[in-house]
């Protein structure tokens, strides 16, 4: 059983060469509409902010770092005297994705099998069922994922949610409604921007490739 308490988004860096993302100052503002209603849950820039994409693993050193570091720390006595100052608790981070990550984990070459290591046994990974991605035969393919499956949780849901970032960005290329797929405030600000309209697009893409980024 574990006690959630927290929740860290953390949007990729410009440099990570995914087609159709928009500069990582829109979708860290774009995250933050999303999330103004939790109290729990929030956006981290870090990542974004870094001089060039970094692997998830190092993303996962900083936050556990930081994590550490904002512990309410108590003091350790002896004899009256304080000797030292130890954490109250010690909580753990974990890496939360959909399914299709899982599947990634067998692309040769994007991910290394000491990152893919260091994940499921020092952090440790919740796992989303995304259709058509088969979570536990990942699994049971991997030496390293099935040595560590005790680290990794697969979340349950009641109803699945087949929204995908693809198809959104689709719609909205295209001019179709995304109402109630999205926040309010966030489709405000996608129109506000001009963001994800065709052109906007392909802008998008010759502006990161002029500076060796693409998304
Ligand atoms: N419908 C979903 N159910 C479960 N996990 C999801 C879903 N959509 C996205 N995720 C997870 O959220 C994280 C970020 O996903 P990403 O931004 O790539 O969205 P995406 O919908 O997968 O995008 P795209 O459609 O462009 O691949 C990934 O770990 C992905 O697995
Ligand atoms: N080697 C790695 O650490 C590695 C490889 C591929 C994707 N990722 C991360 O996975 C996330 C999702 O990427 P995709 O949307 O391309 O599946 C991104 O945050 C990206 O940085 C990490």
């Amino acid at each position: 059983m574990y006690q959630v308490i927290g929740g860290i988004i953390s949007p990729v860096n410009d440099n990570y060469k995914k087609k159709d993302l928009v500069a990582a100052r829109h979708r860290v503002a774009m995250v933050q509409l999303a999330l103004q209603t939790s109290d729990w849950i929030r956006v981290d820039p870090w990542e974004s902010e870094q001089p060039q994409w970094i692997e998830t693993v190092k993303v996962l050193r900083h936050h556990h770092r930081e994590l550490l570091r904002s512990l309410p720390q108590t003091e350790g006595r002896n004899q009256g005297k304080a000797v030292s100052r130890v954490p109250a608790a010690v909580p753990e981070l974990k890496l939360l994705c959909g399914a299709d990550i899982l599947k990634t984990f067998q692309t040769p070459g994007l991910w290394k099998d000491e990152h893919i290591q260091e994940i499921v046994e020092k952090f440790g990974l919740v796992c989303v069922g995304r259709a058509g991605y088969d979570s536990k035969g990942y699994i049971s393919g991997s030496a390293i994922l099935q040595r560590y499956q005790h680290n990794i949780h697969l979340a349950r849901e009641p109803v699945q949610n087949e929204i995908s970032a693809t198809y959104i960005r689709r719609a909205l290329s295209q001019g179709h409604s995304v109402k109630y797929l999205l926040p309010d405030a966030v489709i405000t600000y996608i129109k506000d921007h001009n963001l994800y309209t065709r052109v906007s697009s392909c802008k998008g893409n010759n502006i990161q490739n002029n500076l060796g980024k693409t998304s």
